[in-house]
């Protein structure tokens, strides 16, 4: 009766039950008590196995590839997460290690219950045959870099307009709820729906011909700076340059994005200043301990840091300065339509939030808080990453004099011994200066992992794999630009990189520091030129340098790269002639 009716657990325990009633009572309740403590663990051990099948059939398509990659030991539940173990540092180790370990290959990693592959190869994160980097692709294909050289003829346009530029693939995942706290539903966190409308309206705003306006601010700030790095001049103990970096960055990005004059460079204190330190390591550091990944955990540890306003105090001034612009903005439009014909007012500087402000005039909607979000995603996204790619750019230039000394020459060049201020067209001028910066941004990528999740099926060129709809697309520049085949000695620090003819036999997503495709950085362009106009100030009046060897630095992964020992440089007044003079 036991045997037949073994997956009958209730007619098991009442036979039992009835039976042992007859015999002594004692017994009777230690065996109900046992065969309770036994139906529980059958009942426990059921469930777990219903819900282990239930996982495994509904990520059945998901299984089918995992099988035909590589990658670090998973578990169910927890997937990967062992390598999140440890210190920050170890983390940070682990996840630089892990992604450079499978040579750029497509690797699986279960990221807890979800599924995610690694893509790195330039040709699985863009190959559009109709677009204008088929002429660079011949060019590269041309150029056949041993073992990595492809052919078109297999290819079918459709399926391989693949992951950066694909339409499929413009979902940023539940990961970028992180940074919801901070910029809300801006463009960088944006549903794609929301996403899709905001960008295009904001997109004409970031069109480089129109940055011109914004020189008299990146000059005047930089004059702060180079007033305010006067106190090193003479020291022979190395200073961080991330201080002064950060400072005038976001004094540059609050009077270009919402009009308002932080000067933070005058060592102003400033709530909102401290409060953008304190939500930028607290986004950061959800990214590594999994166990603040739930909202209500998230919440009781603010709350326990004595953090739980946070946010808001950091959203204080942003919605103060909306609400006086916004006042300013409706008065000046009464005055200009009473004086319509007054062409002596002065104009004012065409900053991000009166655009927002203008797009609405013009009939969209943009709520006061999706302005906010708006305004607070430019100010977090252009502040920290030109930061910490300004200082690992001057610390590069300090580690190689004979680099540092042909930039100078460059500069020389364009401005002579002079002191006048830099124009957008001198920017221009300064190519090797770009190079430099693009090969810092090769060698450490600012944002070193982004995600995008699949709307569809993808096809990816590598092992000819189809990954399924939902697959996280974990995108590392970091492994991409430390593939040998594509930068070779790709861990040292070579502007040549980036030199035109190098450029040219490279496939076009070889440099991913800006991501690609409709949803890349919208700010390149004003980054590139607001870190030229910096690292060329800097450079016109000190010279830097450093102890630090290149193998010294140690890299740390939160949202962005860093490095854990910073950016140490001393530095001299420059004596304005170029080097070749000197010899
Ligand atoms: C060195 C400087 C910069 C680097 C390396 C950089 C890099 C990136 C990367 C990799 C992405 C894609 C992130 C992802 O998909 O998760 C991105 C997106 C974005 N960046 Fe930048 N960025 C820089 C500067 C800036 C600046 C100065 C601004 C604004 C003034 C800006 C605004 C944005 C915005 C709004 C997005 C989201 C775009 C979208 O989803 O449509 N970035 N950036």
């Amino acid at each position: 009766m036991y045997i037949y009716n073994e997956f009958r657990g209730c007619k098991i325990f009442s036979m039992e039950v009835s039976q042992d009633f007859q015999s002594t009572s004692k017994h009777s309740s230690g065996l109900l008590q046992m065969t309770i403590t036994e139906l529980t663990s059958y009942a426990l051990v059921s469930f777990l196995v219903v819900l282990w099948c239930y996982f495994k059939w509904k990520n059945r398509d998901f299984e089918k590839i995992a099988s035909k990659l590589k990658g670090p030991p998973s578990y169910p539940i927890i997937g990967s997460a062992l390598a999140s173990i440890g210190t920050h540092q170890q983390f940070s180790d682990n996840i630089i290690k892990l992604f450079n370990s499978y040579g750029g290959e497509p690797c699986k990693v279960w990221l807890g219950p979800y599924f995610g592959v690694s893509i790195s190869k330039p040709e699985d994160l863009q190959i559009n045959l109709f677009d204008e980097n088929i002429s660079g692709m011949r060019v590269w294909e041309e150029s056949k870099h041993d073992g990595y050289s492809i052919t078109t003829q297999n290819l079918n346009p459709n399926f391989f307009q693949i992951i950066l530029n694909s339409s499929k693939a413009l979902d940023k995942s539940k990961f970028y709820n992180f940074f919801k706290n901070t910029v809300g539903e801006g463009l960088i966190s944006a549903p794609v729906h929301k996403w899709r409308k905001h960008r295009r309206l904001i997109a004409p705003v970031f069109n480089a011909n129109l940055f011109d306006e914004f020189f008299p601010v990146f000059n005047e700030k930089n004059r702060f700076l180079i007033e305010n790095l006067k106190k090193e001049l003479g020291k022979t103990q190395p200073f961080d340059l991330l201080d002064y970096i950060l400072k005038i960055n976001l004094d540059i990005i609050c009077q270009t994005a919402m009009g308002y004059n932080l000067d933070t460079q005058s060592n102003k204190e400033s709530e909102f200043v401290e409060a953008l330190i304190k939500v930028s390591k607290l986004d950061s550091l959800r990214i590594y301990k999994p166990w603040l990944y739930p909202d209500i955990i998230f919440s009781i540890y603010r709350k326990i840091m004595g953090l739980h306003n946070v946010y808001k105090t950091f959203h204080k001034l942003p919605n103060q300065v909306i609400r006086e612009m916004k006042e300013i903005y409706a008065q000046r439009k009464m005055e200009n339509k009473n004086n319509a014909m007054d062409v002596n007012d002065e104009k004012p500087l065409k900053v991000f939030l009166n655009t927002l402000f203008d797009l609405n005039e013009g009939g969209e909607n943009f709520s006061d808080e999706e302005i906010r979000d708006e305004v607070v995603t430019m100010m977090m996204s252009g502040s920290e990453t030109s930061t910490v790619t300004v200082c690992f750019c001057l610390l590069m230039l300090a580690i190689h004099p004979e680099i540092q000394d042909k930039v100078y020459d460059e500069i020389f060049e364009v401005f002579g011994d002079g002191d006048q201020t830099i124009t957008i067209e001198d920017t221009t001028k300064l190519v090797y200066l770009e190079q430099c910066i693009r090969e810092t941004l090769r060698l450490y990528p600012l944002v070193p992992l982004f995600i995008r999740q699949l709307q569809d099926d993808v096809k990816i060129f590598s092992d000819d794999l189809i990954l399924p709809k939902g697959t996280i697309c974990i995108i590392s520049p970091l492994t991409t630009h430390h593939i040998p085949e594509l930068y070779p000695n790709p861990w040292s620090y070579n502007p040549d990189n980036f030199d035109a003819e190098n450029v040219n036999k490279r496939h076009k997503y070889s440099f991913i520091a800006f991501s690609g495709g409709p949803r890349g950085c919208i700010g390149s362009k004003y980054a590139m030129l607001s870190m030229k106009v910096l690292i060329s100030t800097f450079l016109r009046n000190y010279s830097l340098h450093t102890d630090m060897k290149l193998a010294d630095i140690k890299l740390k992964i939160d949202v962005l790269l860093r490095s854990s020992n910073g950016y140490p440089v001393t530095i001299r007044q420059r004596d304005r002639r170029p080097t070749y003079k000197k010899k």
